[in-house]
């Protein structure tokens, strides 16, 4: 199969932004005996010193430079801030390209949980002496958890998108990111004269947010930029080239969160022009998505942010949040409140339902307002004569204050010092009649109490997308706290919630990867990873159906947090 790929020019071996900051550095690796150290012994490289690129091609290296800890100076630093450990490790930026290696499994991997869990996420949040803004700011950090009868090969890798290598070329931002805008002649530097900062050519192509598996068995890793596709070897985790969309479509950014499975992958491209949205399909084995059809805006004059959206059997939902795509704001130099985005309270709320094979609009109505990142499932309500008669969607929904997205800065992040500060936020579930009527409901599915008030990262058994469904894992919070702390599963039929909690652990999306051959929906695992207050970090399985822990595996070093993964099973 004839697939588009742009290869990207080969990286240097060693790691580039050898800054003159202390950076933590990981212990070797070897093939047949992986020393696992503690975190005591995680070793600090002095100032000036080359990192170096360890990887399993280059375990061999016969010596490691003489590590020094930091002096008092360099630990009061400033400047050094997204780099070690003044503050949560989830917060602390990837201090090594790759590693890989054999992790020791405490507890028992279901024999038959063969294939790799990949997470991608936002890992590397400065570049030289400059620290990120923003969590969304971050370089990708691609981590891989292989699971092969019993065993637990693990490793993480730098994506090497066009943005990152012109960042460690350069020591300095060349690519607009979520937050932060590169100087002028940092980009035209980079880029050439052609490209004007204030075009779409300045966007970034960090692909930091998600990765999937298309039903060909590539494997991509995406943002919301377009030119921010990606393919990696799911194996490896190198870099292979730019996902390039062959059809003619255009536009600069779509949703991060398409809906991928072996049969298709559907997504939306907002369009900034003509306030709307395009609903788009493409084929496995395919680069080209064909149309749909299209939503046309109802209120304001530019689409709602639609960072995911849910599917139907037979329906795609379109959601229009009163948080809008600026066009005036994706040009700024400075970042604005709310970053690329507008609140418009006035403009309303809106839910539009596509038949996924007509391009029908089926249903278009008004709900009250609302702020999600993450749609969890939607399903179609039937009566007792089997007609649909409403579109069922389920959210992490924070309440309708935008202000969410500003406190994932990362300083709101790495301050936390015992006060509760994370908003409330809850499930919420719309009721979008298809009998014509101009509103839709937003509600509640369960007590938010259940689940600590606090609500994002979800994941559900990917064998009931589109259909009634009972159960989805989420993180929730156990307060005090700024972020959501733990893993819950919600029972959406009887209404309750399950919590995982350790003190001062991050963990990140709970995966679900169901049972070959199971009858149950909630017959599988829950994958997630931790990072923990003391440095550390962990792979944790949890059982699907108790919710209690099977099995975790200790990496050699605390991980950043990430977001979204997918999972690749061995064939
Ligand atoms: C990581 C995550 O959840 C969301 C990331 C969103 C990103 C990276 C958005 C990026 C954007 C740009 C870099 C410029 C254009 C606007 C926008 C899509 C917000
Ligand atoms: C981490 C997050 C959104 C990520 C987007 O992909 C939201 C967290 C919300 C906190 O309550
Ligand atoms: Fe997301």
């Amino acid at each position: 199969m004839a697939f588009t790929t742009m290869p990207f020019t080969t990286m240097p071996s060693s790691l580039t932004n050898s800054t003159s900051s202390p950076t933590m550095l990981l212990p070797p690796i070897s093939h047949h005996n992986n020393h696992i150290l503690p975190p005591n012994k995680l070793i600090v490289n002095k100032p000036k010193r080359k990192l170096l690129h360890l990887t399993v091609a280059n375990v061999a290296s016969p010596s490691l430079p003489m590590i020094t800890p930091p002096t008092p100076e360099e630990q009061r630093s400033g400047t050094t801030a997204g780099r070690h450990h003044h503050h949560h490790v989830a917060w602390t930026s990837i201090s090594q390209e790759s590693w890989e290696g054999e992790l020791q499994v405490e507890g028992h991997i279901p024999p038959w949980l063969n294939g790799t869990y990949l997470r991608n996420g936002p890992g590397m949040w400065h570049i030289g002496d400059y620290d990120f803004r923003h969590l969304f700011d971050g370089y990708a950090t691609v981590v891989k958890l292989r699971l092969q009868e019993g065993r637990l090969f693990a490793g993480h890798r730098q994506l090497e998108s066009e943005a990152y290598r012109a960042a460690k070329k350069n020591q300095k931002i060349c690519y607009r990111e979520f937050s932060e805008v590169p100087k002028a002649a940092n980009f035209l530097a980079y880029v050439g004269e052609l490209a004007s900062l204030f075009s779409g050519a300045s966007l970034t192509d960090n692909a930091n947010t998600g990765v999937v598996k298309l039903g060909d068995g590539r494997v991509v890793c995406l943002t919301e930029t377009q030119k921010g596709s990606i393919v990696i070897d799911p194996e490896t985790l190198e870099t292979v080239g730019k996902f390039e969309y062959s059809d003619s479509l255009g536009g600069l950014i779509h949703s991060a969160h398409p809906v991928v499975t072996d049969k298709e992958f559907v997504t939306l491209l907002p369009d900034l022009v003509r306030a709307g949205y395009l609903v788009v399909r493409m084929e496995p084995g395919t680069n080209e998505r064909r149309v749909i059809g299209r939503v046309n805006c109802r209120g304001g004059s530019s689409p709602g942010w639609v960072h995911s959206f849910p599917v139907t059997e037979h329906y795609v939902v379109v959601p229009e949040m009163p948080l809008r795509y600026c066009a005036q704001n994706l040009l700024k130099a400075e970042p604005t409140p709310l970053y690329k985005f507008e609140w418009h309270p006035q403009s309303k709320a809106f839910m539009h339902v596509m038949c996924k094979t007509s391009g029908n609009i089926v249903a278009s109505v008004e709900v009250p307002l609302f702020v999600t990142f993450h749609f969890i499932n939607a399903y179609e309500e039937e009566d007792e004569d089997g007609r649909v008669t409403a579109i069922i969607a389920d959210c992490c929904e924070h309440n309708s204050d935008p202000t969410i997205l500003d406190r994932l800065r990362l300083q709101n992040l790495r301050s936390f010092n015992g006060e509760d500060v994370l908003p409330d936020a809850r499930v919420g579930r719309f009721r979008i009649p298809l009998d014509g009527s101009p509103y839709g409901e937003l509600d509640a599915a369960l007590d938010p109490n259940e689940h600590g008030k606090g609500m994002d990262m979800c994941s559900i058994n990917p064998n009931n997308l589109g259909k009634k469904y009972r159960y989805a894992y989420a993180c929730g919070a156990q307060r005090p706290c700024n972020f959501p702390n733990t893993l819950t599963k919600l029972d959406l039929e009887l209404k309750k919630a399950t919590n995982w909690h350790e003190e001062g652990a991050v963990p990140s999306e709970p995966f679900f990867v169901a049972r070959p051959g199971a009858t149950e929906e909630d017959d599988g695992v829950v994958i997630s990873i931790v990072s923990e207050k003391n440095g550390e970090g962990y792979a944790l399985l949890l059982d699907g159906s108790t919710f209690e822990e099977i099995a975790r595996a200790k990496f050699p070093y605390g991980l950043p947090y990430g977001l979204h993964g997918c999972w690749v099973p061995k064939e």
